[in-house]
């Protein structure tokens, strides 16, 4: 399936699948064209500030309101919503996880997704949730919106297909996608098998970060963030749509597709981005920079500088720092981190970390790298290095994150973990040299 998307962040997108189907010079004409619906989908107040503020025209065979029956409760388990504290015994500490083990029946994306935190509060509109989705089977005739979040998806292993009624995303591992609160989708494996890592965002938008003195390029950059170009199907078949509103689910069947937007126009939409085409900007004399420096996305929260959550990569990179411990330094940190490595390894962990697995290092506990790597890292001959065949992530965020049942009691659990820095020897001998035998 070739696939267009158009390019930009946050652009005023127009696109028709039919000539004439979208409106030019308005947006409600009395009788649009092939006899479509106009509806409005906002995605923040009418009256947000011009750069803040985002919507999109949809014009579609049936507005959206006859795709809402009488809802029924419907159960996922697994995807919790925050605030979900304490259903659990595990005490504090510093977790890592290998990959979970994919289920062995019949699990779309929605069965498939498994919280791993929660952090603030999504019915204040703040905060957000670590998940892994672990997909067999692709949904057919079942459609979903998350009215609670956005969701940023990072493909991991395995192609990842979302149909929305804007048009069709397809990743592949080392892309991700951002699907806006209220959009209406379907989960497709066309590898009959796909994880990957999702960020509910309960807060502000994403958005790029400010550059500040680096100027007007690097980092991330507008032009390589892709939106589906419009799609839609006319399908008289019995579907079924599925809710999360509030941390609760609710189902209902209809007669037709719901991804019947023939045109749309507006900046409320649906995105990709592939991590590759990040331009890292680092230390090129001395220093471990912070890893704000390869924030990708940052969703802000009220207060300057503390984001409800950034989305921060680790890409293939030179290192060239001279008197330099390269790897990242020992920390404790305000901010709650959330990390998963999409595919190589991570310089601070050399082993233990591996693609599909994740990591917590939650308010104020103490991390850095293990013994191993502080071994060789304080060693090491500080010609140019190049970390090559790496993409490990972050979801930073201001709040600290809760641990569900499900991470606590995953068996994937490391037990050992904080046995990583038990090697860590003491140097100091009162000698300016320390010791180094
Ligand atoms: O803890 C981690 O591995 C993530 C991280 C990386 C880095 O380069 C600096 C700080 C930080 O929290
Ligand atoms: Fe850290």
């Amino acid at each position: 399936m070739t696939l267009s998307y158009m390019p930009g962040f946050g652009n005023d997108f127009e696109t028709e699948t039919l000539p004439g189907s979208l409106p030019q010079g308005r947006n409600s004409p009395q009788r649009p064209a092939y006899g479509l619906y106009a509806e409005q989908l906002s995605g923040s107040p009418f009256t947000a500030p011009r750069g803040a503020n985002e919507r999109s025209w949809l014009y579609r065979i049936r507005p959206s309101v006859k795709h809402h029956r009488r809802f029924r409760r419907a159960e996922f388990p697994n995807w919790k919503t925050a605030p979900n504290m304490g259903d659990h015994e595990l005490a504090l500490g510093q977790y890592r996880w290998d990959p979970p083990p994919m289920p062995s029946e019949p699990t779309d994306f929605l069965q498939g997704m498994r919280t791993m935190t929660t952090a603030g509060d999504a019915l204040g509109q703040s905060g957000m949730a670590s998940h892994i989705y672990l997909a067999n089977r692709s949904m057919t005739d079942d459609h979903f919106f998350n009215a609670d979040a956005e969701m940023l998806v990072v493909a991991q292993t395995g192609r990842i297909r979302f149909v929305t009624e804007m048009g069709i995303i397809e990743l592949v591992p080392g892309e991700i996608a951002v699907l806006p609160r209220g959009l209406m989708f379907r989960v497709e494996v066309p590898d009959g098998e796909a994880r990957g890592y999702v960020c509910e965002n309960y807060g502000a938008k994403f958005t790029l970060p400010n550059r500040g003195p680096i100027g007007a390029n690097c980092l991330a950059n507008p032009r390589d963030f892709k939106t589906p170009v419009a799609w839609f199907e006319d399908k008289e078949t019995p579907c079924r749509i599925v809710v999360k509103w509030c941390g609760s689910f609710h189902v209902t069947e209809i007669g037709h597709s719901p991804l019947d937007v023939v045109a749309w126009h507006g900046n409320y939409a649906p995105y990709k981005y592939d991590l590759s085409t990040f331009s890292p900007v680092g230390a090129i004399l001395f220093d471990h920079p912070d890893p704000s420096i390869f924030t990708v996305l940052t969703a802000p929260s009220g207060e300057e500088g503390t984001a409800n959550v950034d989305f921060v990569i680790f890409p293939p990179r030179w290192l060239v720092a001279e008197d330099t411990f390269r790897p990242p330094w020992y920390h404790r940190n305000v901010m709650s981190e959330f990390m998963g490595l999409i595919r190589g390894r991570y310089d601070a962990k050399e082993t233990g970390f591996v693609p599909g697995g994740m990591s917590l290092h939650n308010m104020m506990l103490a991390h850095g790298p293990d013994a191993e790597g502080f071994e060789k890292a304080s060693r090491a001959e500080l010609k140019p290095v190049k970390l090559e065949d790496t993409m490990a992530f972050m979801f930073e965020t201001r709040f600290p994150q809760m641990l569900t049942r499900y991470a606590a009691d995953l068996e994937t659990l490391q037990e050992d973990y904080i046995d990583c820095w038990s090697r860590l020897k003491k140097r100091f001998n009162g000698t300016p040299e320390g010791d180094w035998s």
